[in-house]
C-alpha cells in the first residue's frame, strides 16, 4: 500500500494464502494474531523503537479516520501480580519504554491508583491509549485500498495486481508480475521464509516459529479494556495471559509463548489453568459459562538477530517480525519504500 501511493510504482502481491481463506494449509500467522499494540522493544532498541511509533500513531488514524479498517480504541492494561514482582523484577517497578519520556505522552500514560485493582494479587499496574485490530477484516481493507489506487484491473493501466501462487525460490518471483519482469522483489513470506530455496544457509537457521493460541469467546466477563496480566508460573514458563474485547463482542484470550513449537494440538488442561487465573487476578469481571467459539493455533515468525529489513541487490527482505508484525507493520514498510526509492534513485528506473 506505501508503495502504490507514488504513481511512478506498480506492484503484484504474489501469496500462497490470503486474509479471507477459510483454512490454511500452511503457515500463515497474520490472521490468527489479537492483535494489539504493546511494543516490545528492549529501551536500547530504538531502531524497533522508531518502527513501532510509526505504527502508533498510523492506527491511531486509522481509528479516527477509517472506521472499515477494523482498528478500535481500547484502554489497554498491563497488570503485573506480586509473583512476577518479587521473583522477576525483584521488588524494582519496571516499565517498557513507550511509558518513559516523550513517548509516554503519546500513548497516554497513566499508572492506575491500587484503588482501581486488588492489591492482594497485583503489586502495580498502568495503561496507555490502545487499540485491538480486527485482523482478517483489517488486512481485507489494506487490500482494498490497494485497489482504490490501482486505477482499474485486469487491465495494462492497472497499477496493482493480487494473485495466489507459491514461489520455491524468491528468483521465481520476478517473472509473476502483472505487467512483465519485476525490477525488485519483496520477500515478506515470514517464516516460510526458511523454505525458500534461494535464501542463505544461515537464513535458514535463523528464523524460528514461536507458537501461540488464541481463544475466541462471546464477551460475556464485561470487561472493556485490553488487559495483560504479566504473570509468573514457574511450573507453566510458556504460558501468559492478555486479552483484547473485540468490537464484535468477542474476547480474544491468550496466550502461550513456546519457542520452536510446531504442532496444532492445544492442551485441553491450558484452558482449565487459564479461566483459574483468570478468576485469581481479573476478580472483577464474571468467568463462569464462558462459551469459546474458536480456537486459533499460530506460529510467530521470529529471527535471531531480529528483523531482516534489508536489499541484496534486486531482492529485499522484510521478515522475521516475531510477535509484533501488526505494530511494527507500518514501520517496517516505511523502511521497505526507503530502500525501494534509494534503488530507483541509483539505477534511475
Ligand atoms: C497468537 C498470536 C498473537 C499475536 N498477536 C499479535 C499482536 O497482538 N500484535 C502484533 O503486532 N503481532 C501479533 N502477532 C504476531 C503477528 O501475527 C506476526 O508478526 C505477523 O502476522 C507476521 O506477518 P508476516 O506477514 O511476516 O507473515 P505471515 O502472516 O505468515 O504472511 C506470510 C505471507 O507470505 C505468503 N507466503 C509464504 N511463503 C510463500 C511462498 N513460497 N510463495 C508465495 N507466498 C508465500 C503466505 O501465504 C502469507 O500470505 C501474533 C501472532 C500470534 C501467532
Amino acid at each position: 500500500l506505501e508503495l502504490l501511493k507514488d504513481p511512478t510504482n506498480q506492484v503484484t502481491i504474489v501469496a500462497k494464502q490470503f486474509p479471507t481463506d477459510f483454512e490454511h494449509s500452511s503457515v500463515y500467522t497474520s490472521p490468527i494474531a489479537g492483535a494489539n499494540w504493546l511494543s516490545f522493544a528492549d529501551d536500547d532498541d530504538t531502531f524497533t523503537q522508531n518502527i513501532d511509533k510509526v505504527g502508533y500513531k498510523k492506527y491511531r488514524e486509522l481509528i479516527k479516520n477509517a472506521p472499515e479498517a477494523g482498528v478500535t480504541p481500547r484502554t489497554d492494561i498491563t497488570y503485573v501480580t506480586k509473583e512476577k514482582f518479587e521473583a522477576i523484577y525483584k521488588g524494582v517497578k519496571t516499565l517498557p519504554w513507550y511509558c518513559k519520556g516523550e513517548f509516554s505522552k503519546v500513548v497516554g500514560f497513566r499508572e492506575l491508583d491500587p484503588s482501581e485493582y486488588n492489591t492482594s494479587k497485583i503489586a502495580y499496574a498502568y495503561q496507555i491509549n490502545g487499540l485491538v485490530v480486527r485482523t482478517s477484516y483489517y488486512m481485507t481493507y489494506l487490500i482494498n485500498e490497494m485497489w482504490k489506487l490501482s486505477r482499474g484491473f485486469e487491465t495494462p493501466s492497472s497499477r496493482f495486481s493480487l494473485r495466489r501462487g507459491s514461489v520455491t525460490k524468491i528468483s521465481d518471483a520476478y517473472s509473476l508480475h502483472h505487467l512483465g519482469t519485476a525490477d525488485l522483489v519483496i520477500n515478506c513470506t515470514g517464516l516460510l521464509s526458511r523454505e525458500l530455496e534461494d535464501i542463505e544457509i544461515e537464513e535458514k537457521r535463523r528464523i524460528y516459529p514461536v507458537r501461540g493460541i488464541v481463544f475466541v469467546a462471546e464477551n460475556t466477563t464485561g470487561m472493556k479494556c485490553n488487559s495483560f496480566v504479566d504473570i509468573f508460573d514457574p511450573k507453566y514458563p510458556d504460558e501468559k495471559l492478555y486479552f483484547m474485547p473485540r468490537r464484535e463482542g468477542e474476547l480474544i484470550m491468550g496466550g502461550v509463548f513456546q519457542e520452536n513449537e510446531e504442532s496444532k494440538v492445544v492442551d485441553p488442561t491450558f484452558i482449565v489453568r487459564m479461566i483459574t487465573r483468570c478468576k485469581k487476578y481479573l476478580s472483577q469481571y464474571n468467568w463462569d459459562d464462558l462459551k469459546i467459539v474458536r480456537t486459533q493455533v499460530g506460529y510467530r515468525p521470529f529471527r535471531e538477530g531480529g528483523y531482516r529489513i534489508e536489499r541484496v541487490g534486486k531482492v529485499i527482505h522484510c521478515y522475521g517480525v516475531g510477535a509484533a508484525g501488526f505494530q511494527s507493520s507500518w514501520g517496517c514498510a516505511e523502511r521497505v519504500v526507503g530502500l525501494v526509492n534509494q534503488y530507483k534513485s541509483k539505477s534511475k528506473l
